[in-house]
């Protein structure tokens, strides 16, 4: 990707752009693959965030049999991890600074208790929208409420007959708690796009703004509420840059959050990005084009979910020359496509359900834009259930269809007289 880059002219190599965002990001380190980073991984105890924590988890061993008696001896105990709510991934760590999990061991057989008792669960609490992946990027659970469990690692089976009455051990492996943010609206941008302050004018999050690139490093869930009540969450994401996908300037750490939310929110602004002096400058359209390149190359699958542009910074632009010259290209997709670099070009285009402008700053429009994201999303829901409803209606595993079995129960019952 970054020889990619270079050979395009104006493009910013992605090891520049990143080298710009460690200056502006201190603390964060440079990963080239999800799981290089998370192997190496162990939180600071100063940080009051993590969104990945790796663990290392062992089922109990299972008891061993009693030959002589033909007792059995107890299973190990499993490596649980369960949702709860207000809990985070630092509480965790904290709790258990080695991430050292181990389940109890199942009770031998002894001529006293023939039957072994099972060793005791070792139970993980995690905060909802905790994903478990294993180093081979298996995926053993998909935590989203609170209750939701998933084992991280099987305890053993205690010694039988079928295992000579040896008790098994338990499975050991390395688990990684990936959290991802659950929120109804994702918001996707550029550093400096107006992201945190549309935030702050929908709802009373208090995110740090300010006229520098990368200043939300961490998700920021706000809620916002309408005079009825309804209550919608939306999540400022950190701004993307160009190579994103492809994990630079820690992009899958910021793209994985974009996953579980309903709808995204493009914000883009009017005057379009620049990092820094001396870095490539993009336009508006430019932009919209590279965040939509971003999560095609990311995952093609998230250009399907039901998305909003706004563009944003309306105030700065008083002759509205640039909206007009961004709201024209967009409507005239994909002709105007032919103006940009051909690296800069999505091979599909994110249908969007509008695009509205706004100044967040000044907070025009910005309840317009949160009463468009509360249609969509419930024409959305609507949608989702008529589907669901017509799904079911074709499920031959339906109540309606048990006829259907009993008819099968009568022939088979018919066929044996
Ligand atoms: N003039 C004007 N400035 C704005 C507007 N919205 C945001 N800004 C300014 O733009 C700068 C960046 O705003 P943020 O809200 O921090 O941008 P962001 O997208 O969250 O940036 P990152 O945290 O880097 O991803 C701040 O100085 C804001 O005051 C707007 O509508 N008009």
């Amino acid at each position: 990707m970054a020889r990619a880059c270079l050979q395009v002219k104006g493009f910013m190599p992605c090891q520049y752009i990143l080298g710009h965002q460690k200056r502006f990001m201190g603390s964060f380190r440079r990963t080239d693959t999800p799981e290089k980073s998370n192997a190496k991984s162990v939180p600071n105890k100063k940080k009051s965030f993590i969104d990945s924590l790796r663990i290392y988890a062992r089922g109990g061993a299972g008891g061993q049999g009693l030959v002589k008696f033909g007792g059995i001896g107890g299973d190990g105990g499993n490596v649980v991890v369960v949702a709860k709510d207000k809990q985070t991934l630092i509480n965790v760590y904290q709790k258990c600074p080695t991430r050292r999990f181990v389940a109890g061991n199942g009770a031998n057989s002894t001529k006293f208790c023939l039957c072994g008792d099972k060793g005791t669960d070792m139970e993980i609490f995690v905060p909802p929208g905790v994903e478990l992946v294993t180093d081979e990027g298996q995926v053993l659970g998909d935590l989203n409420k609170e209750g939701d469990r998933a084992i991280a690692a099987y305890g053993g089976k205690g010694g039988n007959p079928d295992n000579q009455f040896i008790g098994r051990r338990g499975d050991a492996r390395s688990v990684r708690l990936d959290l991802k943010v659950i929120a109804d609206v994702g918001l996707v941008g550029f550093p400096n796009a107006g992201k945190s302050t549309f935030l702050k004018a929908v709802s009373r999050a208090k995110p740090k703004i300010a006229s520098y690139p990368f200043t939300t490093i961490r998700p920021q869930i706000g809620i916002a509420e309408f005079p009825d009540f309804r209550k919608i969450s939306v999540a400022d994401l950190p701004g993307l840059i160009e190579g994103a996908h492809a994990n630079f300037g820690m992009g899958h750490r910021f793209l994985k959050h974009v996953e579980r939310t309903k709808l995204l929110l493009f914000v883009v602004d009017v005057n379009g990005f620049q990092l820094a002096q001396g870095y490539p400058s993009r336009t508006a359209f430019q932009t919209v084009l590279l965040l939509n390149k971003e999560l095609e190359l990311y995952r093609p699958d998230l250009l399907s979910k039901p998305a909003l542009l706004v563009v944003n910074k309306m105030d700065t632009d008083l002759d509205h020359h640039l909206t007009e010259e961004v709201m024209s290209n967009l409507e005239s997709l994909p002709v105007s496509m032919e103006t940009v670099v051909e690296e800069m070009r999505p091979e599909t285009l994110i249908k969007f359900d509008d695009i509205l402008t706004m100044s967040a700053k000044n907070r025009e429009n910005t309840d317009l834009v949160m009463k468009r994201v509360r249609a969509l999303l419930d024409q959305y829901a609507d949608k989702q259930l008529a589907e669901q409803q017509k799904e079911k209606a074709m499920m031959p595993f339906d109540e309606g269809m048990d006829g259907i079995f009993e008819k099968d129960r009568e022939h088979a019952k018919q066929k044996l007289a």
